[in-house]
């Protein structure tokens, strides 16, 4: 007689935003969710999780399975990580609290080698993995998300003790999860690769929407913020290049073009500026910046933006 395989527990360690929409779509899906919160704990173990999405209408969970401490976590199988990347080294305890033997790790985060400060301090037993979430979501009010558009999740393997086909069965897991859960999401042959190819939209438009307070569609909309954003994007795609990373041809106008579809939307780092948190600079500009510098290839403008920024989060933090 066939048995039937259980489903995997899923640990969100850090319910923002992207932590928030996910988790509460995998438990709708039926999956065992459980969410570690810091500022939102109380509002959430009180009154649930909320999400208002254009795509799919009001999603509710309540109750959550809230928690303040992960030590108080069950083992998971799966741990999604929603935090933002400023704060990804102080994170390895927790996840080393939450986690199961052999667990994987799923940083769903912005930025190049967001992994390797958290590789670093978790043992060789767990895997690391890196997902790019194609989605418009931000934190509206504690435990109530706003889900604008999209929501693809793409999934590929960082590191950890798999190899060969291993690794592929393990991602492949991973995009089994999300699309259990009615969502998109593929498989990333090469993370690095999709990493930098993400880069070529949040590069200009986190950046551009804290240096100039203006969302996307202005931004669309004013000739000379247009040329910005087409220079900016060019850069990400040399800076690729570069590094030895294929950026297929049209890449950057097919993000412009798809910029101009999408609701008016203000980027996560304009969101992190507001609420005087820190931005994710190092991720989004400072190891591209130092990565292409490594392979011969100067971006003038990258680095002028990255000063900009520098400069405005240390006045605002
Ligand atoms: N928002 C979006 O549309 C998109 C975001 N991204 C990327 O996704 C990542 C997450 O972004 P987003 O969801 O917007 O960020 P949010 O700020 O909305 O969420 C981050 C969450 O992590 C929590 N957190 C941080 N540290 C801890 C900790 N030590 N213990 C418990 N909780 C913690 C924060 O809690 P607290 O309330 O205490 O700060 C917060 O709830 C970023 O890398 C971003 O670039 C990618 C694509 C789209
Ligand atoms: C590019 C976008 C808006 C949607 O893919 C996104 O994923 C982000 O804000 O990082």
């Amino acid at each position: 007689m066939m048995g039937t395989v259980a489903k995997p527990t899923i640990g969100i360690i850090g319910t923002g935003a992207i932590g928030g929409f996910y988790g509460v779509m995998l438990a709708r899906a039926g999956f065992d969710v459980h969410f570690l919160l810091r500022s939102e704990f109380s509002a959430v173990a009180e009154h649930g999780l909320r999400v208002d999405s254009a795509p799919h209408g009001v999603l509710t969970l309540n109750p959550v399975q809230a928690y303040s401490d992960a030590q108080d976590m069950p083992p998971c199988d799966w741990l999604l990580v929603g935090a933002k990347t400023t704060s990804n080294a102080d994170l390895a305890p927790a996840i080393l609290q939450a986690a199961a033997p052999s667990a994987k790790v799923l940083l769903l985060q912005n930025g190049l080698d967001v992994e390797d400060s958290l590789r670093a301090l978790l043992p060789d037993s767990l895997h690391v993995l890196g997902g790019l979430c194609y989605i418009c979501v931000h934190r509206e009010a504690p435990g109530v998300i706003t889900h604008q558009a999209l929501g693809a999740v793409h999934v590929g393997y960082h590191s950890g003790p798999a190899d060969g086909p291993a690794r592929s069965a393990i991602v492949e897991e991973g995009v089994g999860l999300f699309r259990s859960a009615g969502l998109d999401s593929q498989a990333m042959a090469n993370l690095h690769q999709a990493r930098w190819q993400k880069l070529v939209w949040n590069i200009p438009y986190n950046g551009l929407s804290v240096l100039l307070g203006a969302s996307t569609t202005p931004l669309m909309a004013d000739a000379d913020s247009r040329e910005l954003v087409k220079a900016l994007m060019a850069e990400v795609v040399q800076g690729a290049v570069a590094c030895g990373h294929d950026v297929p041809a049209g890449y950057a106008e097919h993000l412009f073009m798809v910029t101009e579809k999408m609701p008016d939307y203000w980027p996560s780092m304009y969101h992190d500026y507001l609420h005087k948190r820190p931005l994710e600079l190092a991720a989004i500009y400072a190891r591209p910046l130092a990565a292409a510098k490594a392979a011969g290839c100067e971006m003038p403008r990258i680095e002028a933006l990255y000063r900009s920024l520098s400069f405005i989060d240390r006045r605002n933090t």
